[in-house]
């Protein structure tokens, strides 16, 4: 496995492009699992999550064509209703063909996903939801198996608004039968994208983006074409990227509402933000930052898929920044990687307090999970001297081109691939 190398210190200018969102065409790419006839997903990211999405769709049956940023999907019939764990381990969000599944077929038998760096990640809400459709669920040796003769409509609601679990329930009862309520429901725009595409698929959703969502079980879906929603999380690791080297940034393909959290918090730090036609400019042009506090929640707060990031800018701000985690239990593994930069982070519970130092210096570290990996980057970008990361896969499952990208806007930065030494 290789490494990134970047040597800090310039000022990142010019523009760069947002790729489709990772957390948008995964369900989406599961959903396609719905119907006979074909669907076309338009602005579709070329990552290691969606290679390994589109493996389990296969071994399901679907034949799926590859085009340059667009995926065309057929799954005229079913040829297996398991997802093993040699995908699932790879990628949680391979559980989301569990919904799909037990509405097409009547049944799924998939992997347990079990915890990852980042928390234990339950799926307890998902399997809540089918129970309440009417699956019959039952814990095989590591996996899971749910079976429904027909799904029934029901009113559901969620303990914590679980973006997997509303996006799991809301697919397995397009096709149920009557009506399902989706109460507490995820209001992520990922939410709204899933939706939007099963409706164009002929499925009768009302309400994704709050916190109530009804279907209307209709009896098939249909094939669409649908283009996938800008990466917000990509978008605000630039305006990040941008923020801690002090440059100046136009982030096009995005959706400027989506960003919004993140904005506001970037403004409160000191970075200058304008909206332009094709995109969100940050300047921060010989400006000082100060250290502003943070606490992730669901959509509409602030992304715990943005911390990491906004702590590597926080440990080159003035003052101090106090970020609260309260989405994933261990959420800070890239804290000790942070100070082997020369941050200055303590951790107290679910939360870091972070003291601003005037620099951070290049030095070997690790992605410790895809958002570390992303922090991981932003520090070197500002560091002194030269950074090494390892573990890079993580962050290849959902960054597009991100070395092109930011050689593109003036960084230093380059992967380097470890040559194993032959053996005899
Ligand atoms: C592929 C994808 O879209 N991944 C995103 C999705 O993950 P994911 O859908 O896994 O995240 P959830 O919203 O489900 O998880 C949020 C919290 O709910 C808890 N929980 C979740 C399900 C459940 O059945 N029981 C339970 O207790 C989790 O442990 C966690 O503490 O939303 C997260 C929160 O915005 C993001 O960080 C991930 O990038
Ligand atoms: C945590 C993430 O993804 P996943 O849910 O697929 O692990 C992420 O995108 O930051």
């Amino acid at each position: 496995m290789g490494k990134i190398i970047i040597t800090g210190g310039k000022p990142l200018q010019g523009t760069i492009k947002v790729s489709g969102a990772k957390n948008a065409v995964l369900p989406i790419l599961a959903a396609s699992l719905l119907t006979t006839t074909q669907t076309r997903l338009l602005d579709v990211p070329n990552l290691a999550d969606v290679q390994v999405i589109s493996s389990v769709l296969q071994e399901l049956g679907a034949k799926i064509e590859k085009k340059p940023g667009e995926l065309l999907i057929s799954v005229p019939c079913l040829t297996g209703t398991e997802a093993p764990y040699e995908y699932v381990r790879k990628m949680r969000a391979s559980f989301l063909v569990m919904g799909p599944l037990l509405a097409r077929a009547g049944k799924a038998r998939i992997s347990l996903p079990g915890g990852c760096a980042i928390g234990t990640r339950p799926i307890d809400l998902h399997l809540k939801g089918f129970a309440a459709l009417g699956a019959d669920i039952r814990y095989g040796a590591g996996c899971i198996e749910a079976a429904a003769r027909q799904l029934t409509g029901a009113r559901i609601y969620l303990d914590f608004p679980s973006v997997g679990a509303t996006e799991n329930i809301m697919m397995a009862a397009v096709l149920a039968k009557g009506q399902t309520t989706i109460e507490n429901a995820a209001e992520e725009p990922e939410i709204v994208d899933l939706a939007n595409f099963l409706n164009s698929m002929g499925a009768n959703i009302k309400g994704a983006g709050t916190k109530v969502i009804r279907i209307d079980g209709v009896d098939r879906l249909g094939g669409a074409t649908h283009a996938v929603i800008p990466d917000r999380i990509e978008a605000g690791t630039y305006l990040v990227a941008a923020a801690i080297t002090r440059g100046n940034l136009l982030v096009e393909n995005v959706i400027a509402d989506h960003l919004k959290p993140v904005a506001a918090k970037l403004i409160e730090a000191g970075a200058e933000l304008t909206e332009e036609e094709t995109g969100v400019r940050v300047n921060c042009t010989g400006k000082v930052l100060k250290g502003v506090d943070i606490k992730t929640l669901p959509y509409p707060g602030f992304p715990t898929d943005m911390q990491a990031q906004f702590m590597a800018l926080m440990t080159v701000a003035e003052g101090t920044s106090i970020i609260t985690e309260t989405v994933f239990e261990n959420r800070f593994m890239h804290v000790s990687e942070l100070k082997r930069m020369g941050a200055k982070i303590k951790i107290e519970g679910r939360t870091a307090v972070v003291q601003g130092v005037k620099n951070l210096t290049g030095a070997a570290v690790k992605a410790t999970d895809l958002r570390a990996g992303a922090a991981m980057i932003l520090a070197g970008l500002a560091a002194e001297g030269e950074t090494a990361i390892s573990n890079i896969h993580h962050i290849d499952r959902g960054y597009e081109n991100l070395i092109e990208k930011l050689q593109g806007i003036g960084a230093n930065i380059r992967r380097v691939e470890e040559c194993v030494p032959a053996l005899g």
